[in-house]
């Protein structure tokens, strides 16, 4: 990690202005702004050059190491930022009595490269402006607003832009001639030759070993170091009130302003500690996305920051001192770009189609086919499983529907049990009543008339009506033991919520007959002797009832027996039934894992494939790429040999 190195140039202040004290001093590489905003505001930075400084004396300081290091194969960026008129574009190209950056830089790649025993080179360049926003290419006429692609191999770059292959340091002169005639200039008020644009000028550096190893193995000695220098002359920031500006102009100054913004954004941003960095909006504009590698990525940076030096720009002068303090702390992680020779790369690039092949065809297949063999029986099993259980399920259903049907027949049976010991019960009392009561003529009850009550299903509802028994003299009034018997508990227990209209509760009409003393007195013995007869009928006839009672008591709880085995069956049912139903969702979620896996390995295999076919067709791209780069490097080595041939005196 290095940082961004920074140095502040001072035009000389114009012979028309008025020249009064400067309200700031210079103190080494120290400016220390006097009044404005506060007093004594200091910014250091890595020179501060004055009006005295010449181009050279810039570039000896601040540029040459990262020319020297551009051809060492780390990319480089030097460019020069200031309000307008501020001596940017004098910096960068110069004059004739005191070149800038720009031709001593070229001068210097060329005469390096020369002397360089043990490389050789190989240097394309290209000239473009971002004019409005829009890209043009200054080295063919009409080639304008030129897109900006991205992809893995060659990161940001301009598509359609012209890159000429040179071979000496005059060539790119000329090409910088042409190319700064095509340039937007125009006079404002602060200059007469004002940059309405931001020009890259771009040298590709490609240097390779002279001695190529000759075992044929891959090493580094058969790398190819490629970088990009960029040297960039900004439009300045303007104010619109100062310029003058107005239509085109105004215009322009519009866009230079929006686009140097972002810059500045861009630098404000990196300079922030990494954590409150967040996102840097290089994409805000076509100058910060060239630029990206140079602010904060893989290259080595140089700014001039240019100041104009009359005080009524004090208040720019500031902004651009801000600038430059903000850009020193920003680092560039530089490092040498090296690829691979295509001979090497093609070396490497069948090593690893072969080894995509032995896997596709080789062992990894035959493994990935079983694997998806594997799968498939495993899903089968799953599947017929699955199917098993359902017929389980069905089965299980149809059981325990067939065993809640029992289970009702045999409440039902219950019902009936209950309700005919009931009404045995009921008549037993009537007639234990009867017996030891008057001469009661129990004998004469007929069956119909001593029945159970209408019984209507009716749940949870108890009703009991007694509208007219009352009424009815001749009816003896209610058993005592027999109206316990339509107490609302005993009903409910009894009948299970049906609800009785006590009025159908009829109790049977024992007809009261009087007998006079004198009957009585006469036929007392006979009649005595009946009564005993029917007594012992009738203990008789209790005996038997008891018994049945019993017997029905013993069948009652046997059902209960019944009913509640029944009922924890269909409970242990219905928990199988739930864990079966788990043990169909768990199969389920399998099974669709097992899919994932397969769809996954599908697009795996589907993967390789457009690999293989990818690597064959950068195999064959490559191979004809080195035919076209040899028989080119044939024809730069011929043109060169004859160039020094022709003209000795440029590699002196
Ligand atoms: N260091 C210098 N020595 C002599 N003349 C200079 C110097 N710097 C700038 N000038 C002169 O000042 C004028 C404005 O300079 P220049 O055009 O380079 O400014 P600029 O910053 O590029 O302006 P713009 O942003 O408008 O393009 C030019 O005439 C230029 O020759």
């Amino acid at each position: 990690m290095e940082n961004i190195s920074v140095a502040i140039r001072f035009r000389p202040p114009i012979p028309s202005s008025s020249s009064s004290d400067l309200p700031w001093t210079v103190d080494s590489n120290r400016i220390t702004l006097l009044a404005f905003p506060v007093p004594n505001l200091s910014f250091t930075f890595d020179h501060v050059f004055d009006r005295t400084s010449t181009n050279a004396t810039i570039y000896g300081l601040l540029v040459r190491s990262l020319i020297r290091s551009a051809l060492d194969g780390f990319n480089g960026t030097a460019f020069a930022y200031g309000q307008t008129s501020s001596g940017k574009t004098f910096t960068m190209y110069g004059s004739e009595d005191d070149p800038g950056i720009v031709p001593l830089a070229v001068q210097d790649v060329f005469r390096t490269a020369r002397m360089s025993a043990d490389r050789e080179f190989l240097i394309r360049v290209s000239y473009m402006e971002i004019y409005n926003e829009e890209i043009n290419d200054l080295l063919t006429l009409g080639s304008q607003k030129l897109p900006i692609h991205e992809s893995l191999e060659r990161g940001v770059f301009v598509a359609g832009l012209r890159e000429e292959i040179v071979s000496s340091a005059e060539q790119v002169l000329e090409l910088l001639k042409l190319g700064e005639a095509n340039r937007h200039f125009g006079e404002t008020n602060m200059n007469a030759r004002s940059s309405r644009s931001h020009t890259i000028f771009r040298m590709v550096i490609e240097s390779s070993a002279k001695d190529v190893n000759s075992f044929g193995d891959v090493t580094s000695a058969d790398a190819i170091r490629v970088s990009v220098l960029n040297l960039v002359d900004l439009a300045g920031s303007e104010r619109i009130a100062k310029t003058g500006a107005g239509g085109v102009r105004l215009k322009e100054g519009k866009y230079i302003n929006k686009s140097l913004m972002v810059l500045g954004n861009v630098i404000n941003k990196l300079s922030d500690n990494g954590k409150q960095r967040g996102h840097i909006p290089y994409r805000d504009s076509k100058l910060t996305r060239i630029l990206q590698p140079a602010l904060g990525g893989n290259a080595k940076t140089s700014i001039i920051c240019t100041v104009a030096p009359e005080e009524v720009h004090i208040e720019e002068t500031r902004g651009t001192l801000h600038f430059a303090s903000r850009a020193k702390r920003v680092t560039n992680c530089a490092q040498i770009n090296e690829v691979l020779t295509d001979a090497a790369l093609l070396k490497r690039q069948k090593l690893e189609i072969e080894e995509l092949r032995r896997k596709l065809q080789g062992s990894h297949s035959g493994v990935l086919e079983q694997v998806v063999l594997k799968q498939r029986n495993d899903m089968h099993k799953s599947e017929l499983e699955r199917e098993r259980l359902i017929v389980e399920l069905e089965e299980e259903r149809k059981a325990r529907e067939s065993l809640a049907h029992c289970i009702r027949e045999q409440q039902k049976r219950i019902d009936d049990l209950t309700i005919r010991t009931t009404s045995d019960h009921a008549a037993r009392s009537i007639q234990k009543l009867g017996a030891g009561g008057t001469y009661d003529e129990v004998n004469m009850l007929h069956p119909d008339e001593f029945r159970t009550p209408d019984l209507k299903q009716m749940s949870n509802v108890f009703v009991a009506r007694r509208s007219n028994c009352s009424k009815d003299l001749d009816s003896s009034p209610i058993p005592e033991n027999f109206a316990n018997i339509a107490d609302e508990d005993l009903w409910m227990r009894l009948n299970k919520g049906c609800t009785t209209d006590l009025d159908m509760l009829q109790t049977p009409r024992i007809k009261r007959r009087s007998f006079s003393s004198r009957e009585i007195s006469l036929d007392q013995p006979f009649q005595e002797e009946a009564i005993d007869r029917k007594c012992e009928r009738l203990e008789i006839q209790c005996s038997l009832e008891r018994q049945q009672l019993e017997t029905s008591e013993e069948q009652r709880m046997i059902l209960e027996c019944e009913c509640n085995q029944l009922r924890e069956e269909k409970a242990s049912l219905l928990q199988t039934l739930s864990i079966s139903k788990q043990d169909i969702d768990i199969l389920r979620a399998e099974k669709e894992e097992l899919v994932k896996e397969l769809n996954l390995e599908k697009q795996m295999m589907k993967g390789l494939k457009e690999e293989i076919q990818l690597f064959s067709l950068a195999f064959s791209q490559r191979e004809g790429l080195l035919t076209s780069l040899y028989t080119k490097s044939k024809a730069i080595v011929e043109n060169l040999k004859s160039f020094q041939v022709t003209t000795p005196e440029l590699y002196d």
